[in-house]
């Protein structure tokens, strides 16, 4: 993060060299024959200090990597700076240079335990606290609506880091969730998400949640004023409002203004990144569905990650490991992207999740210092749950042109074991076959032998896996609160890694900016076919389309 062009980094010259005299002799099956310990070599695991339970193993022997490979790669992080820049987040610094503000996820999960120094980290316990209160009160149905009854259905108003959070840690920890409060999450401009989500809604029973970093987004105002404008329909008195909307913001005078009284504001600070936000006043939604005690054991989760890459030696620290071998693929094998594979149904919004998390952070291409990068930065990052996956895009994962890393993740226990969990031990034997079938492949002798000696050319060659492609496989014994925290804290010190080597600023979003221009000056011009100016033809065109076909 220092800003410098990772290309520059002596490391990074030896990996070329590296990658163009070596990697045609990186043959997955050669390296497990030639090393019986190729599985404890490379695999670690992480074990919270005070938790045998939350445990995390990380298998990346199936990488194309030796230990002089992996060596350079770790050099690689050391010459970029990792640990400095790292600790420099740690300490509040502010590292986020394009905004002049500190990066300070870590503190909203601290625990009194790292000492930082920014204003506001003083601060956490209280929204914690009221946090609580607030939930125990809502869960309880002491809280009552404006008619006296409890509430039974919340609904969650923001978008991207607003709302992504909260949506994949609640899908994820479904087990956990008070089952007889409904949760809903209204993230989309378009008008029918509000509307199919209220239709299932009682304005007598219903709380709003409004969670805007900003407090300014469009998506989220609209959607929350036309939440307003239909429970008053009902309520009528402006003075019910305070007992059905709460806003989680960090904009006080916005939040007020919107008619959401102080007290029902849940406060956080600039120094929480949208993406990084779940762990903040934006966790609410989450609280309320799992009850404080396991939203706190999300944060512990997190904490104990974050210790183990603040202290861990790089050579063993899990977060560095992932990043490095990710610049592996991204910068030298020319991989376009990183699929995030969690063979576990709760874990079906994962990927969405990081689509945000690393996309949004490392989708730059210039340095901190503002020069253009003459290499690959963030990757592409999609994924969906297994095993749905194996039956629509892993055909191409296999047998297409193209490299894909990946990562798979599974639980060794189901929260539900039913049929004495015969469903999941099917799951894992997806889960353990896709990645072996993936680096070994199937040879064109094998597929002969099979086939026998009348089969057709054609098919044989079709029948053929080269193999040799790269995944990590993930595990830990059960999806719990904290090891769903620990597992997240992963990816963001994996993210955090990969951006200072390349030298970006992963925690600013500058590119999201100009398509909101652009929409707000041709909202202004949709009314009439005259006003629409400064387009070009296509974009005329299309609004004058428009225009002909609207009905309202
Ligand atoms: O939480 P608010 O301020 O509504 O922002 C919601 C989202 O807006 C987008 O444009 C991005 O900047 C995201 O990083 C952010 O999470």
């Amino acid at each position: 993060m220092s800003g410098k062009l990772a290309s520059s980094y002596s490391a990074w010259q030896k990996l070329q060299q590296i990658y163009d005299t070596e990697h045609s002799k990186l043959v997955l099956k050669d390296l497990f024959a030639q090393d019986p310990q190729r599985f404890s070599k490379f695999s670690k695991s992480y074990t919270a200090p005070s938790n045998p339970d939350t445990t995390i193993l990380v298998d990346y022997s199936k990488n194309l990597v030796t230990e002089p490979i992996l060596d350079t790669l770790l050099s690689l992080a050391r010459e970029a700076g990792v640990e400095h820049w790292r600790d420099e987040m740690f300490s509040g610094k502010h590292i986020n240079n394009s905004e002049d503000r500190a990066v300070l996820h870590v503190a909203l999960r601290n625990f009194d335990d790292f000492k930082i120094q920014e204003e506001g980290v003083n601060e956490v316990d209280g929204v914690l606290a009221h946090i609580k209160e607030f939930t125990e009160a809502v869960r309880s149905g002491a809280w009552k609506g404006y008619t006296g009854k409890a509430i039974d259905t919340i609904v969650n108003i923001g978008i991207g880091g607003s709302d992504l959070g909260p949506v994949m840690v609640t899908e994820a920890l479904k087990p956990y969730a008070k089952r007889d409060l409904k949760a809903h999450f209204v993230s989309n401009i378009d008008g029918t998400h509000i509307a199919e989500t209220l239709r299932e809604c009682n304005p007598e029973t219903t709380l709003f949640i409004i969670a805007s970093k900003t407090f300014t987004t469009q998506e989220t105002i609209t959607n929350a004023e036309s939440a307003k404008a239909w429970f008053l329909k009902t309520a009528k008195d402006q003075a019910h409002v305070a007992k059905h909307f709460v806003a989680l913001s960090t904009n006080t005078k916005a939040v007020t203004a919107f008619g959401i009284s102080e007290s029902n504001m849940f406060q956080f600070w600039d120094w929480v990144g949208g993406r990084y936000s779940l762990w903040s006043a934006i966790g609410l939604s989450i609280a309320l569905v799992i009850g404080y005690e396991n939203f706190e054991a999300l944060l512990k989760g997190a904490h104990g990650m974050d210790k183990h890459f603040k202290e861990t030696p790089l050579e063993n620290n899990l977060p560095v490991l992932l990043a490095v071998l990710g610049v592996w693929y991204n910068d030298f094998y020319g991989a376009q992207t990183h699929a995030l594979l969690p063979y576990d149904q709760y874990l079906h919004k994962f990927a969405d999740y990081f689509q945000q998390g690393d996309m949004e952070s490392n989708g730059k291409s210039v340095t901190k210092l503002g020069e253009k990068v003459s290499y690959q930065t963030g990757p592409i990052i999609w994924g969906a749950s297994g095993t749905n996956g194996q039956h629509s895009f892993y055909q191409l994962v296999h047998q297409g042109t193209k490299i894909i890393p990946a990562d798979f993740i599974a639980p060794a226990t189901t929260h539900n074991p039913i049929e004495h969990s015969k469903h999941h031990r099917i799951l894992l034997s997806n889960y353990f076959a896709q990645p072996e079938a993936l680096a070994f492949g199937k040879t064109e002798e094998a597929v002969r032998k099979e086939l026998g000696p009348n089969a057709q050319e054609e098919v044989v060659k079709s029948k053929v896996f080269d193999g040799n492609r790269p995944t990590n496989s993930i595990m830990f014994p059960l999806l719990t609160p904290e090891v769903l925290g620990a597992l997240i804290a992963l990816y963001e010190h994996k993210i955090f890694t990969q951006g200072v080597i390349w030298g970006i600023n992963s925690f600013d979003q500058m590119g999201v900016e100009l398509g909101k221009v652009l929409a707000k000056n041709i909202l202004a011009q949709l009314e009439k076919p005259d006003d629409v100016v400064g387009h070009d033809s296509s974009t005329t065109g299309l609004i004058h389309q428009y225009q002909k076909w609207r009905k309202e």
